[in-house]
């Protein structure tokens, strides 16, 4: 596309449009489009020395413009729009990865960023804004990809991210508590996530979780409604044995009855699988065909990630909801029956109301808890650790400033059979303080952390021998 949006972009004889954002004023940028080669400048206001056209809304002005040139292109790929509080990555993540299996290629387009069964690149957003997700959607054809699954974010359907996409699928996961920073109250945070059930091509559908309590909002009278649930719903589902390694369960729907044997552990990771059974279910697939592709799944980055050693179990995940929190530690705790251990801490400038109620969860749910920093951005973080700690009716827990040291008492403190959770950041490459990008990843400061433990004992066996 020569049509660009941002000035760092711009080469030789490119178009600029200048966008007005919520925290940059793409208009302010104009000069250095300039200086960077751009031909033709498209604004709200100003004169500049190249071919300019003044617009009323530069941002209405580039929605058609993409809509006009290459709609007829991305519409004919097959999108599923996901959207809920938890569980969109891993359940688009895994759909991606199902689709891909059973030989129909798909791009995966979510917090974890840009893929085609391999990883092409990360992204700012979990919905990027609409001239990315063009550009990502014509790449994907030219990828030869027939579906593409992406995650919808709130704040991307409420800052109109998707606007023109028509979707074939609209997925629900859940709606529990967060963003309220940024949507005040759940009915509104509801209603941000029900527009993309607004947005379904005519012959699109809704697959909706049938267990949760929202589930009304998205039911919509004008839509094809497709639900699951463990309690009811078009695919009823039954959880028939679980253990460390595996879950098996099994669905009954009008068209079939068939048994699963998956390594994913976590009934809400039953639920995120649950999407993709009924999409293949939609799509054609055999029910047996999708049971075989089921068996064996990788889960995206950072969720519920792993590090065995010795009796003990280290989990990363990412974990930043109440919600996402409980089920956690509820699957931990079918795991052992030894102690559980939290290292966990809450965002800065994000959702205030969330932090006490994290930690109540997590001292409640875990033996001991230590609570320390997550991405603070500009907030103090001794309001972050006053917010978390008010009121809380719990002392089974401490402050660790450091999170690497958080991490390293966590790891000291176990013993046979205990778990180790490391909440909140996942798969994130870096702690977000002020204007700084502190390179930080929980999985490899933990193995850095089990590393230092090991190496007195190895340097006393090198000695005796
Ligand atoms: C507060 C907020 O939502 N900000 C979003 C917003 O930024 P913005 O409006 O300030 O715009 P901008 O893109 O930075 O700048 C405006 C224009 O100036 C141009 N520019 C800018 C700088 C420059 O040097 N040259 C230049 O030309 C830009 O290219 C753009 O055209 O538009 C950008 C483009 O879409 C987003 O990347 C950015 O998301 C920020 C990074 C963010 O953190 N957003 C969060 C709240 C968010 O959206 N989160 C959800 C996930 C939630 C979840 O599920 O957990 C998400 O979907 O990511
Ligand atoms: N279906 C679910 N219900 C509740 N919690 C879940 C579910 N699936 C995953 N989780 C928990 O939420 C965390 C985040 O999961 P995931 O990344 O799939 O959700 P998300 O909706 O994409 O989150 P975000 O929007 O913040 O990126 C997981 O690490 C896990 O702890």
């Amino acid at each position: 596309m020569n049509v660009k949006i941002d000035s760092r972009k711009i080469e030789k004889g490119d178009t600029f449009v200048a966008l007005r954002g919520i925290d940059h004023d793409g208009h302010a940028y104009i000069r250095q489009a300039i200086e960077n080669g751009a031909a033709k400048i498209i604004c709200e206001e100003g004169s500049y020395e190249v071919e300019t056209c003044i617009v009323e809304d530069t941002r209405a002005y580039l929605v058609n413009y993409l809509k006009d040139t290459y709609y007829d292109k991305i519409s004919k790929l097959k999108l599923i729009g996901i959207t809920g509080t938890n569980g969109k990555t891993t359940s688009a993540f895994l759909l991606h990865q199902m689709l891909n299996k059973l030989g129909r290629k798909c791009g995966y387009i979510g917090t974890i960023g840009f893929y085609v069964g391999e990883k092409i690149r990360s992204l700012a957003n979990t919905t990027p804004d609409i001239y990315d997700l063009y550009a990502i959607l014509l790449q994907c054809l030219s990828l030869g990809c027939e579906y593409v699954v992406m995650e919808v974010s709130s704040q991307g359907l409420a800052n109109h991210r998707v606007e023109t996409l028509q979707f074939d699928y609209a997925v629900f996961t859940n709606l529990t508590q967060d963003h309220l920073d940024f949507h005040k109250t759940m009915e509104r945070y509801a209603l941000a996530k029900q527009e993309l059930f607004r947005m379904l091509k005519p012959s699109g559908k809704a697959i909706i979780n049938y267990d949760d309590s929202y589930k009304h909002y998205f039911l919509l009278e004008e839509n094809e409604n497709v639900t699951f649930g463990f309690t009811g719903g078009d695919f009823n589902v039954a959880l028939d044995a679980a253990d460390k390694e595996h879950t098996e369960f099994s669905v009954q729907c009008p068209a079939f009855t068939q048994n699963f044997s998956t390594n994913l552990i976590g009934t809400y990771n039953i639920y995120n699988l649950m999407a993709s059974v009924v999409i293949l279910t939609l799509e054609q697939f055999d029910s047996a065909t999708i049971a075989q592709a089921a068996a064996a799944l990788t889960l995206p980055k950072g969720r519920t990630e792993c590090i065995h050693t010795g009796n003990n179990l280290i989990m990363v995940d990412y974990a930043h909801t109440p919600d996402a929190m409980s089920k956690v530690l509820t699957a931990a705790r079918a795991l052992t029956s030894g102690s559980i251990y939290v290292v966990f801490g809450c965002t800065g400038e994000r959702d205030r109301d969330k932090r006490a109620k994290m930690s109540a969860i997590a001292c409640k749910h875990a033996d001991y808890v230590i609570m320390t920093h997550d991405d603070p951005h500009y907030e103090d973080q001794a309001q972050i650790y006053h917010d978390m700690t008010s009121g809380l009716s719990y002392d089974n827990y401490e402050i660790v400033h450091d999170r690497k040291d958080a991490i390293r008492k966590g790891i000291s403190l176990l013993d046979t059979d205990d778990i180790l959770l490391i909440l909140g950041k996942g798969h994130e490459e870096f702690i977000v303080c002020r204007d700084k990008r502190i390179p930080f990843n929980d999985m490899n400061v933990a193995r850095q952390c089990l590393s230092e433990r090991r190496t007195p004992t190895a340097a006393r066996i090198c000695q005796s021998a």
